[in-house]
């Protein structure tokens, strides 16, 4: 077959977040860009990802507010749960968010986009089936997919991934789902929440990126809303068919569930690339590039999921960032010069931003300091009756922000405020300064900064000096 020949300023090898930010902002700045992507524009995060499994919680949520309004005062009874209309919820919530990743919209902007598997050929050339592109630097954004662990009988039994389960028209009966880290979390809570019995085995412990107080939180939660979540424990083998799988645990537990989803990791999507021809090196994480993204091939970056650096469409887009401050705006700029939150939208939500205390007093030793103010002194939460969780602030010399830690309700919005302190190297002392609006959650914040301080603001030499002034006054 013959191929369109095409010379480009820049290729990029997948439409996801990290390959839709560095076109978009390359062809704005009048780059000749080529984009590849062999599946959907927007990548796992529109299709697969945090978009349906952000709608689903938000069902999962609703119902929740139902089943316990009664606790306010508010009696609904067990509610209703038309899983067809949840999907189709999961299904408009995408469809709405698809005009901004569209092959139309980036044409729009001038990219040329081919929607076709493409790999090296050398270290230079890109090709599909029907184009051949020889461009000056190259972008690879290729991402991640389910890892499926080699566990005996898996292969032979029908599983669902993060990909698969959005084709669902019924709701699982019983949800057995393996791996609790922020997809099993996730959906497990969401399942659960409409109606689905939910078992989590974790071979080691949920969430282990987040404070293991924060997770605790989280633990009482799915409990409450009837999740079976195993930790410690693997699975030796499964067995059975379709409608009736059986986990066999490695304690001899045998649990026997309707549906299986495999949420036990991410593996890199590099086997379709031709690395080699393009002399460029790929391990486990991903595709192995510097702080500035760039692979052995000097033409060559690697951006998002497959740069090996982390999993989340923010950073994947910050790495669009980066390779476009890099090449065409002259800034040298490191991946790891901005610390990246994280957050798990289960409720209580946990959300996170740099280092954990373990993980702080580790790097930094005894000049690390911990201080903190639960959402049970916080008037807001209290007058929404929920009031679990707390903020955790991990402080190194001279008070600055280490970490910032959030488990409760609207974790993620009040973790943006340490988010914007934290990427100006804040201290704990920025979080005192701002007056915030009364009441609020987002207060609990200042409460722990402000508890940091205490000592002093109120101390002997603070009290001294109060009472000269106001003897004087
Ligand atoms: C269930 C789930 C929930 C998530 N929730 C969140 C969340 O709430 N918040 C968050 O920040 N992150 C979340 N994530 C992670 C987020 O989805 C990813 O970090 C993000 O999608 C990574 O973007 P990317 O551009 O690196 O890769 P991807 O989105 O995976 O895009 C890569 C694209 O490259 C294409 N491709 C691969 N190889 C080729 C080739 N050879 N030729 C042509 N095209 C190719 C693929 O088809 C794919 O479309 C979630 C992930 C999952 C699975
Ligand atoms: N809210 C969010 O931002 C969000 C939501 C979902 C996913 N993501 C991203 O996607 C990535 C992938 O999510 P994930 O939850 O699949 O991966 P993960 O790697 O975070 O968690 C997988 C869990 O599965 C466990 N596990 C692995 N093999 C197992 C086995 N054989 N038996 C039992 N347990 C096993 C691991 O110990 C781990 O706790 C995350 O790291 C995250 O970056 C983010």
């Amino acid at each position: 077959m013959s191929r369109e020949s095409i010379k480009a300023d820049l290729c990029i090898i997948g439409a996801g977040a990290a390959g839709l930010v560095t076109a978009a902002g390359a062809a704005m700045l009048g780059r000749k860009v080529v984009l590849f992507e062999a599946g959907e524009m927007g990548g796992d995060c529109l299709n697969f990802g945090c978009v349906p499994s952000k709608a689903i919680l938000s069902a999962a949520h609703a119902a929740h507010s139902v089943r316990t309004a009664a606790k306010l005062g508010v009696k609904a009874g067990e509610p209703q749960i038309d899983f067809a209309a949840v999907m189709d919820h999961v299904r408009a919530s995408l469809a709405a968010i698809e005009p901004n990743d569209s092959q139309a919209r980036f044409e729009g902007l001038g990219v040329h986009v081919i929607r076709e598997w493409a790999h090296f050929t050398s270290p230079d050339t890109v090709e599909s089936d029907s184009a051949n592109v020889k461009a000056k630097r190259f972008v690879i954004a290729s991402g991640t997919r389910a890892r499926i662990p080699s566990i005996p009988g898996l292969s032979d039994i029908p599983y669902l991934t993060n990909e698969s389960i959005w084709q669902l028209d019924t709701l699982p009966a019983h949800l057995f789902i393996l791996g609790a880290g922020p997809i099993g979390c996730e959906l497990g809570q969401a399942f659960a929440r409409l109606g689905s019995k939910v078992t989590i085995v974790e071979a080691g412990k949920a969430l282990g990126a987040f404070e293991p107080e924060h997770v605790d939180v989280l633990r009482v939660a799915l409990a409450a809303d009837g999740v079976r979540l195993i930790e410690g424990t693997g699975v030796e083998r499964f067995s059975g068919q379709a409608g009736a799988l059986t986990a066999h645990l490695a304690g001899g537990e045998m649990i026997t569930a309707s549906h299986l989803l495999i949420a036990a990791g991410r593996e890199p999507v590099t086997g379709t690339l031709g690395l080699e021809a393009a002399g460029i090196e790929a391990d486990a994480r991903g595709i192995v590039c510097d702080d500035k993204l760039r692979t052995a091939n000097r033409r060559v970056y690697a951006a998002g999921d497959i740069a090996g650096k982390g999993a989340l469409t923010h950073l994947a887009g910050w790495h669009g960032s980066v390779i476009l401050r890099n090449l065409y705006y002259g800034l040298p700029t490191r991946q790891s010069s901005s610390p990246i939150p994280g957050c798990v939208y289960t409720s209580p939500g946990l959300a996170q931003i740099g280092l954990t205390e373990s993980r702080a007093r580790e790097q930094h030793g005894d000049k690390v300091s911990v201080t903190s103010w639960p959402f049970a002194d916080n008037d807001r939460a209290i007058a929404e009756g929920d009031t679990a969780g707390s903020i955790k602030l991990v402080l190194g010399k001279g008070g600055k922000l280490l970490g910032v830690h959030v488990a409760g309700a609207r974790a993620d919005d009040i973790a943006a405020l340490a988010a914007v302190t934290m990427a100006r190297g804040g201290t704990v002392r920025d979080l005192t300064s701002p007056v915030l609006a009364y009441p609020t959650r987002g207060e609990a914040i200042k409460r722990a900064a402000g508890k940091h301080f205490e000592p002093v603001v109120f101390g002997p030499f603070a009290k001294a000096w109060a009472g000269l002034l106001s003897a004087l006054h």
